[in-house]
């Protein structure tokens, strides 16, 4: 069949790793297959080659007999241990596969969806080791055993009919006994695992804010409830880890008596006068392997069942969280960016966030948006930057949807700050050229515009440091390097979240400086800040109320919602463009 071409996007390189993991896998379980098939006939030749010399050579005495059988007897055994290898080799490279063709994929996909709650790239990665690791070989040979159960089965009444009704009692009551115990393994480990990250979060928690603790003497207090957590979290696991070896006692002795009772029966029956004794060799064999695959086919359905769950999850990041169309690289803009009637709401029973939002900023105007906490300013500018998808109404940049631009291009046009300036591993310069190969003047231009350049050339290595490796940047310094990396290539639009977030008094003059610079050069700016000082530097003034942009006048620069103040000291320009606005 005709590969259908991809056009390169994550959700078409996911959809077609999926799809070649799902033929790969097709081919290398029907290889597994075959081998399987061959390996239950060798079973059987052997079984019949140690029973025709077990049968001959006592009679006949023959020494040809004896050496011809032996060859035969180990030529199979060779070639059984061949397939077997066979096996565990395909078995393994099929595991590894999964992992290497999907991992890329899945997390370019899931990185698509960045900020969208139900996806994220580590559940994904976790699902991957899941679908992997249940195609380990204990899986595999245990279901090969299941396989493999009935045909062993139909030998059972050969030996005799009572051994028939005791394999089926036994395998059934093994089966039992193995789901009970594979839950309570699981349960076991849950709780375990449970409380070591309960202890942990706690002791993680006093870490993160160790002064506090100590200077407000809450850590008598600390300890009672870590204590209370980890005895408690302890008392569960035993109780768990207590009833799982009982379990496992119980199917230990199912096992040895399923065997110790097939003998005995055959003692008991060769007694009675019955003709078996032939049959003991067979017997071992057979209740070996008959047994064998119940004592762990507990575990094997659940592993089975959560890598089932785990495909089915990564399956559904294709569905549950579809991408907009890819998009298309439309022309340079200018920078006018105009939002029409646009709603946008979160996944979910979740209110409408934003409502019939309706600007237009012509090129170099300069817009701050402020309100209250939680009021949706950060939602705002992902909706603008296009990372969120309005569910009515759209924003267009120069007449071009953001949200269907294709997101490389898209980049070289915009420059985003978010809130919480994580900054990508790598050097100082790497980071501000967006871990592009860094274009040194363009880089420096963009520190120096975003008074970084002073704090970047005092680091040990100057542009050269490595970011997040064991020089640690204060949170200015980080918002500064930030921002660089924002102005970074000159974009025709910028969108700062919390603007001079974390920087003092001197950066949020610099800022404000950079805004004027920023609106002579016809760059569009929307930024969000709870700093008059910076408000004041805008062109115009809105307020996010109810979900709604509205124009701000003096007094209704009063943050509403909780946490309600009034913003102190207003400028006069400020109330002047208000008022314009
Ligand atoms: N991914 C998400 N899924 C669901 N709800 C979300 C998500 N992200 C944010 N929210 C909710 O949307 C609301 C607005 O959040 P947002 O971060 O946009 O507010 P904000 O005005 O920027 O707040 P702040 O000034 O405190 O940063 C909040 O109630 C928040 O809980």
């Amino acid at each position: 069949m005709a590969q259908a071409p991809t056009d390169g996007s994550p959700n078409a390189l996911l959809r077609e790793a999926i799809e070649e993991v799902k033929k790969t896998a097709f081919t290398m379980l029907r290889s597994l297959a075959v081998l399987l098939v061959l390996s239950i006939l060798l079973g059987y030749a052997i079984l019949f080659a140690f029973r025709s010399l077990s049968r001959s050579i006592p009679y006949t005495h023959s020494h040809d007999s004896l050496i011809s059988g032996v060859a035969i007897w180990l030529i199979l055994l060779v070639t059984a241990v061949i397939i077997e290898q066979f096996k565990g080799i395909i078995i393994r490279q099929l595991s590894s596969y999964v992992t290497r063709r999907m991992s890329v994929p899945a997390v370019l996909a899931l990185a698509q969806r960045a900020g969208r709650p139900e996806s994220t790239a580590g559940a994904a990665l976790t699902d991957l080791e899941t679908v992997r690791s249940s195609l380990n070989e204990f899986t595999v040979r245990a279901l090969i055993g299941i396989a493999t159960v009935p045909f062993m089965l139909a030998f059972v009444p050969f030996i005799h009919w009572v051994c028939l009704l005791l394999a089926v009692f036994f395998c059934s009551l093994a089966g039992l006994l193995s789901m009970a115990l594979a839950r309570a393994t699981r349960k076991e480990g849950a709780l375990a695992s449970d409380g070591v990250s309960q202890a942990y979060g706690l002791a993680a928690d006093a870490m993160r804010s160790g002064e506090a603790i100590l200077a407000m003497g809450i850590l008598p207090r600390l300890a009672q409830s870590w204590i209370g957590i980890s005895t408690q979290a302890a008392g569960d696991a035993w109780r768990a880890r207590l009833l799982a070896a009982r379990l496992r006692l119980a199917l230990d002795i199912v096992l040895e008596a399923f065997r110790g009772s097939i003998m005995f029966t055959l003692v008991f029956l060769t007694f009675a006068g019955a003709n078996v004794a032939g049959m003991f060799a067979v017997a071992t064999f057979l209740v070996f392997r008959l047994i064998q695959p119940f004592g762990t086919i507990g575990i094997v359905m659940q592993n089975l069942g959560e890598a089932r769950a785990a495909w089915n999850r990564l399956n559904s990041i294709l569905s549950d969280t579809p991408l907009p169309p890819e998009g298309i690289a439309f022309p340079c803009p200018q920078g006018r960016l105009v939002v029409e009637h646009m709603s946008f709401t979160f996944r979910g029973p979740q209110p409408v966030l934003l409502r019939n939002i309706d600007l237009t900023l012509e090129p170099g105007t300069v817009l701050a948006v402020v309100g209250a906490s939680g009021s949706g300013k950060s939602t705002l500018l992902r909706v603008l930057l296009g990372l969120h998808r309005p569910a009515m109404g759209g924003v267009y940049l120069d007449g071009h949807s953001t949200s269907q631009w294709d997101r490389r291009d898209f980049a070289r046009h915009v420059g985003f700050l978010p809130q919480q300036p994580l900054l990508s591993r790598g050097t100082v310069a790497e980071v501000i050229a967006r871990l592009d190969e860094p274009d040194m003047a363009l880089v420096v231009e963009a520190a120096r515009r975003a008074g970084a350049h002073e704090i970047i050339v005092g680091l040990p290595f100057g542009y050269a440091t490595t970011v997040s490796g064991n020089y640690q940047l204060s949170m200015g310094q980080r918002h500064r390097i930030a921002i660089a990396r924002a102005l970074y290539g000159r974009p025709k639009l910028l969108l700062l979240d919390e603007l001079a977030g974390s920087l003092d008094k001197e950066g949020e003059a610099q800022i404000a400086a950079l805004l004027h610079d920023l609106k002579r050069e016809g760059v569009s700016v929307v930024f969000t800040t709870h700093r008059p000082g910076l408000i004041a530097a805008a062109d115009r003034v809105m307020a996010l109320r109810n979900g709604t942009l509205v124009p701000t006048g003096e007094d209704s620069l009063m943050l509403s919602g909780p946490g309600r103040r009034a913003l102190p000291s207003k400028p006069p320009a400020l109330t002047r463009k208000a008022e314009a606005a």
